[in-house]
């Protein structure tokens, strides 16, 4: 592998971020110098990141009860006891309804003095427990989803039709909460990272019925307040895209952003722009960094595609320097509906402006990359902090 890719997922992965931030003993969890103790946890894992979140917290604490629920086919292994359910991404389906009852379950039914949520980015779709008949949950959530609007706002409508998102989650707790989060939201909003099922929930039924019939999406006589205060939760970040951009720490880097956000072939041809520009204040060698989700609108014909696809394509169509190298990778390894994690591209990448066109409207830019060779496939990464970005111009 690659060394940049190969440090990109070490410095994501959130085992370790973990082992930096938090300390746990057979009865006390410290996060941030707060105190929490414990003689029966309750350890809920959800998330793309949940098995080696879990990980961290089974190899010290396994004899406790433990439901760690994870993107189906992602072969990852827990080094320890806990029950596990395989769940579906991008969109819900029977087993995220069951892992939403089971995470009800454990919270009603067990006992703990203490849950650790353990929180990353894919939660929305894995675990759920719909306020409307299931099927027009799913249905809803189709459209949401491939509508191309961006996630607070799609997260806006799913914690109003839930009864586990926006807070709800921390309403069934018995006990504390303490929440520890892998963000893989630009902004790190934490209302929004899995749909904030233990964040106080300002968002409110009214935006929900906005953008609901600004989608011309059916259901809106489901939608429920959120709960507006909650005092059971302890929420902290443990990962997110900043960080792994600080660690990278490349001679002569700068992060530009990381928070990158609108339409990801504006975002390539912008980056295209940057090496284009005569006058640009870094000196070479240098290299620039970039993380944040931009955003695919899908219409007429879908090919295997992705918003990293898109950057690395619609940046070699503008582009006029021959002395860059472009790196674009989903830390989870998987961009769109393809199997790779994204791309890298550089000077000797060669392709027609009038093919690349083409195979932007038809959202198929790995048809391209596979004949350029230019894809990266790291298979599913267990871990989730969002989209990178490094062009390096040497
Ligand atoms: O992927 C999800 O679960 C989100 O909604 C954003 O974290």
């Amino acid at each position: 592998m690659d060394s940049i890719v190969r440090r990109i997922l070490q410095l994501s992965d959130p085992e370790i971020a973990l082992s930096k931030k938090v300390s746990l003993s057979q009865n006390e969890l410290i996060v941030n110098s707060y105190r929490f103790q414990f003689q029966k946890p309750l350890i809920l894992a959800i998330g793309k990141a949940s098995v080696k979140m879990a990980n961290f917290f089974l190899s010290k604490l396994n004899k406790y009860e433990s439901l760690v629920v994870k993107p189906r086919g992602d072969n990852l292994k827990l080094n320890g006891n806990a029950e596990v359910i395989e769940s579906s991404h991008p969109y819900p389906d029977e087993s995220s309804f069951e892992a939403g009852k089971k995470v009800r379950e454990y919270l009603l039914n067990k006992e703990y003095d203490l849950v650790i949520l353990l929180l990353s980015g894919g939660a929305s779709s894995l675990v759920e427990d719909p306020i409307p008949p299931k099927h027009v949950y799913v249905d809803i959530m189709k459209k949401l989803i491939t509508s191309g609007i961006g996630i607070e706002e799609v997260n806006i409508v799913r914690k109003h039709l839930s009864k586990i998102k926006g807070g709800r989650l921390a309403s069934l707790s018995k006990s504390k909460i303490v929440t520890l989060v892998v963000s893989d939201v630009p902004g790190n909003d934490l209302s929004t990272v899995g749909s904030g099922p233990t964040h106080a929930d300002l968002s409110t039924v009214h935006e929900a019925r906005e953008i609901m019939r600004w989608l011309n999406l059916q259901g809106e006589e489901y939608l429920e307040e959120t709960p507006k205060k909650l005092d059971n939760v302890w929420e902290f970040l443990i990962l997110d895209v900043s960080e792994v951009l600080r660690g990278l720490n490349l001679e002569n880097s700068y992060i530009l952003s990381s928070e990158v956000r609108g339409e990801a072939k504006s975002f390539g041809a912008f980056l295209a722009s940057l090496m284009n520009t005569q006058y640009i204040p870094f000196r070479r060698p240098f290299t620039l960094l970039f993380g944040g989700e931009p955003e695919v609108h899908l219409s007429g014909k879908v090919g295997k595609g992705g918003r990293n696809g898109e950057v690395c394509l619609s940046f070699l169509e503008w582009v006029r320097d021959e002395k860059f190298k472009l790196y674009a990778i989903a830390t989870d390894g998987i961009d769109g509906n393809s199997d790779y994690a994204g791309c890298v591209v550089d000077g000797k990448t060669k392709l027609s402006k009038l093919e690349i066109r083409r195979s932007l409207e038809e959202h198929s830019s790995y048809q391209l990359l596979e004949r350029t060779k230019s894809t990266v496939k790291t298979g599913p990464t267990g871990t989730n902090v969002n989209n990178i970005y490094v062009l390096i111009a040497p």
